[in-house]
Order: structure tokens, then C-alpha cells, then sequence
């Protein structure tokens, strides 16, 4: 497993060391020790969750308020996504700035998203399973978000606006100047 920190700091992608055969493949998708010793980082992940989405999907930018508040280690099991991490914390030099990585399931790379950023991804092939970790419980009434094609964002999706597909809860999250009130 090798590890780069992003220009986002305490935002890395931790690429596995894949090892090949005349079977197939094999990595280790989650390693505590490992991930520990290369992040520095202690976390507990408490939950494992699984979404399918096809081409076009969106699904973003999420996350929980306050102590409710989700890191996640994120990747793509099948297909491929754009993903995008947007640092929220406010006394973060790159607070509204975001980035942006392909993940798929050639790359294998996973993105550690820490507490105190927005979330979301778009799916860029035909059909993509995403498997993430979260360091706290999935809470209804602490969930928020903000809107993907919020202007100040700038965020390059990489597809055109009538191929993106948003749920309804989605489409009517607020922006980001509307959080920063
Ligand atoms: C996220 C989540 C959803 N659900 C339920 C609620 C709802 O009925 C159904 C679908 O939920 P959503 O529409 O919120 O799913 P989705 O849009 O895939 O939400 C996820 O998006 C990505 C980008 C993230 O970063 C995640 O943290 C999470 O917010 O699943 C859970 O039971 N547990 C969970 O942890």
C-alpha cells in the first residue's frame, strides 16, 4: 500500500499493492495497521455501506452536522467515478476548495475522506459499485449537504448536465454561501 496526501491535507489516496497471478488478482482492501502507520491516524470505522449506481448518477455533496460528523475510506469495487472531497472546516487553508479523483475498478485507489468535508461522486461508467467505511453511524436528522452544481464550487463533474442524474433530496440542497451564513 502506498499512500500521497492531496493538496487538501488530512485528504489522502491510498493505492494497494496488487498482486497478480496466472488466477487473477489479489490486495488488501482495508488493513488497520497499515492504514494507521501510512495516515497516522487512529480511526474507529463502525460502518460499511454498498450503493449501485448507473452512468450519469450523482450522488452528493453529503454530509452529518456536528458530532454526527462521518470520515469515510472510499472506493469502487466495479466501474469507475469522479470523486470529489470539498474541506468544510473552517479554519482550513483550502476551506471551499475541492478535490477531485478518478477511482475505478482498474486503479483499485481508495480516497480517505476525513470528518468536516462534503462528499459526492458521479458515475462516469456504465454501472458502478461504491464501497465505503465511515468512522460514525448514518444519523437521518444530522444529514445535509450541498448542492453539486454550486457555483462558488466550481467542481468539474466531467459530464454534460443532461447526463447527470440527482435524486429529489439532492437537487434542493442548499449552497455553499447558504451553509456559510
Ligand atoms: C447513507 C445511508 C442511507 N441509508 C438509507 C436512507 C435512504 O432511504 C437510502 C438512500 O440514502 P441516500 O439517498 O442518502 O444515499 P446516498 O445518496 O448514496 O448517500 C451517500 O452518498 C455518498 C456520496 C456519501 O458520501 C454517503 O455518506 C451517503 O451520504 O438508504 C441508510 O440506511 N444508511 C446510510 O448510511
Amino acid at each position: 500500500m502506498e499512500i500521497e496526501e492531496t493538496n487538501i491535507e488530512g485528504c489522502f489516496i491510498l493505492k494497494p499493492r496488487i498482486f497478480k497471478d496466472e488466477r487473477g488478482s489479489f490486495f488488501e482492501s482495508f488493513n488497520q495497521k497499515t492504514f494507521e502507520k501510512l495516515t497516522g491516524l487512529n480511526i474507529n470505522f463502525v460502518q460499511d455501506n454498498q450503493s449501485i449506481s448507473t452512468r450519469g448518477v450523482l450522488r452528493g455533496l453529503h454530509f452529518q452536522k456536528g458530532e454526527y460528523a462521518q470520515a469515510k475510506l472510499v472506493r469502487v469495487t466495479k466501474g469507475s467515478v469522479l470523486d470529489v472531497a470539498v474541506d468544510l472546516r473552517k479554519d482550513s487553508p483550502t476551506f471551499g476548495k475541492h478535490f477531485a479523483i478518478e477511482l475505478n475498478d482498474q486503479n483499485n485507489y481508495q480516497l480517505f475522506v476525513p470528518r468536516g468535508f462534503a462528499h459526492g461522486f458521479v458515475v462516469l461508467s456504465d454501472q458502478a459499485i461504491f464501497n465505503y467505511k465511515c468512522d460514525n453511524y448514518y444519523y437521518k436528522d444530522a444529514e445535509t449537504g450541498i448542492k453539486y452544481d454550486d457555483p462558488d464550487l466550481e467542481i468539474d463533474w466531467k459530464l454534460k448536465v443532461s447526463e447527470i442524474l440527482v435524486s429529489e433530496k439532492d437537487n434542493i440542497l442548499p449552497n455553499f454561501n447558504e451553509l456559510n451564513k
